[in-house]
Formats: C-alpha cells, sequence, structure tokens
C-alpha cells in the first residue's frame, strides 16, 4: 500500500499538487485520472521518487521516503517496476535483453538465472516466441507487452504504468489492461495507473483518484463513478459517449 499524506509539489513558486491525501491499494489496480495539467505525470513522478515533494510525505508500506538513506531509497527504487509512455524500449537491444536490464541494473544473478526468469516473464506475457526479435520488428501491443516484462522481472511491489493505452487500438487497449490487471492480482502489487481512457476506466478501474487543478476532487470504484453526482467529474467522464451510455445503462438497472 501506498500513503498520500498531504502533498505539496511547486515549481518556481507554482503549486501544481495543492495538499493531497491518498492510498493506492495493495493488489488492486488504481487509476489516476484527470484533465490535462491537473497534475497526474507530476503525482506520478512524485511517488516513484523522480522528483522530491515541497510538503508531505508518502508512505511505503509504513515506510516514509523522505525518512529514508540513500541506500533505502535504492532499495526501495528496486521494488519499483515502470511501464513508461510509448514503452521506452532500447531499439538497439533485442525483446529478451531489454527485459533482461534490470536484471543486469539490480541484481548479481548469473546469466543463467537471468536468461530463466526473463523466459519465465515473456512466457507470461505470452511473447516468448520473439525473444530473439528487436522493438521495430514487432507490432504496438506487443512492444507495450515487452515494457510489462520488464516492469515486472524484478519482481516489483509496486508498478507504475504511465498512459500504458496510448496509441494503441481499443481491442488491444483492453488487452492490456487485462494484463497489467491479471498481473497485479497474480503478485498482489500495488499498481498505480495514469490514464486518459476511459475504458480502461470501466474494464480495472478498483480504486480511481481523480484530480482537478492539483487537488484530490474524487475517490471511489467503476462500480459507484456512475453514480456520482459530483459535477467535475461528470463532466469530465461525459466526454466519452460509450461512458455516457454505459451510466445510462447502470443507473437504468439494465
Ligand atoms: N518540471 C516542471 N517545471 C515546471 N512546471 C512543471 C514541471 N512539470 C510539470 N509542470 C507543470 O505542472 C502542471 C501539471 O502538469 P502534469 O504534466 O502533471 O499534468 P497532467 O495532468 O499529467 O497532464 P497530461 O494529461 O496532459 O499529461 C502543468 O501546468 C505543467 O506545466
Amino acid at each position: 500500500m501506498i500513503k498520500v499524506n498531504d502533498l505539496h509539489k511547486s515549481f518556481s513558486g507554482e503549486e501544481i499538487l495543492k495538499g493531497i491525501d491518498t492510498e493506492f491499494i495493495q493488489g488492486k489496480t488504481n487509476l489516476i485520472i484527470g484533465q490535462s495539467g491537473a497534475g497526474k505525470t507530476v503525482f506520478l513522478k512524485c511517488l516513484l521518487g523522480l522528483i522530491l515533494p515541497t510538503d508531505g510525505t508518502i508512505e511505503y508500506d509504513g515506510k516514509a521516503y523522505s525518512t529514508l538513506n540513500k541506500e533505502q531509497q535504492r532499495e526501495l527504487r528496486k521494488k519499483m517496476g515502470m511501464v513508461f509512455q510509448g514503452s521506452a524500449l532500447f531499439d538497439s537491444m533485442s525483446v529478451a535483453e531489454n527485459v533482461m536490464f534490470p536484471l543486469k541494473m539490480f541484481t548479481k544473478q548469473r546469466k543463467e538465472q537471468r536468461m530463466e526468469r526473463v523466459r519465465e516473464v515473456l512466457d507470461r506475457v505470452d511473447l516468448l516466441k520473439v525473444d530473439n526479435k528487436f522493438p521495430s520488428e514487432i507490432s504496438g501491443g506487443m512492444q507495450k507487452r515487452v515494457a510489462i516484462a520488464r516492469a515486472i522481472v524484478n519482481k516489483p511491489q509496486y508498478l507504475f504504468c504511465d498512459e500504458p493505452n496510448s496509441g494503441l487500438d481499443p481491442k488491444t487497449a483492453i488487452l492490456i489492461d487485462n494484463l497489467i490487471h491479471e498481473i497485479t492480482k497474480e503478485n498482489n502489487i500495488t499498481t498505480v495507473i495514469n490514464t486518459h481512457d476511459m475504458n480502461s476506466v470501466l474494464e480495472i478501474g478498483e480504486n480511481i483518484v481523480f484530480l482537478k487543478d492539483g487537488r484530490l476532487e474524487w475517490q471511489g470504484d467503476k462500480s459507484i463513478i456512475y453514480k456520482t453526482d459530483n459535477e467535475s467529474l461528470t463532466s469530465f467522464v461525459y466526454s466519452s459517449d460509450l461512458f455516457q451510455k454505459v451510466r445510462k445503462a447502470q443507473l437504468q438497472g439494465l
């Protein structure tokens, strides 16, 4: 679990995050949603320890990042996996080499051990057959699956995904969502996903954090998001026709 207490972040005196209190639950897909500029990426970067908050604390299973020394921060980072927007694979490395990269960086495992773990995760994301291919030789959906395999190869306790669906067709996007959801359950990971995708909200929104202008405006799961009368949230989600239809059907008990 990740607990966020009164989190503030300013850049050059401009406050972007304005006192966020929330929790991201272990074993669930936690989604951060909100309009462009609401502060989602800044929030995700704070959670990853890539930028330091101006004020407030972030606790990872009871340990506040700000109280950790450099070595403990490094240890914590080893427990984090990240799926970057656009996958961010190394073009000059094969699929298997991409997935092996964190093992080389963070572990002292022998080559055979690393190879075995790489094969295990590639099998999990159904990509064993393309292990020798390069990113340019596989589809965008496959590239995302490689990015997920790379993010989980080190058995992370926390998994962060920045717009994992961007650039994918709706069907592939749902497959990727479901894969992240399944992996979260199988490994009891605290997963936090920054997304614009309303389909993701409907599919895997187990704990949804809605940010507006750097503040937490609403929090709940997909089953109650339909019924909310929070105006900011409904005007945000109503931009999707599909979501409008689903909400209407839900409210009518269909
Ligand atoms: N390093 C920085 N220095 C100054 N301002 C920043 C920095 N990073 C982000 N901001 C500002 O913080 C605000 C929130 O940005 P952020 O990228 O978190 O929004 P977002 O909700 O992720 O938007 P989007 O959905 O478009 O990615 C923006 O006004 C942005 O210009």
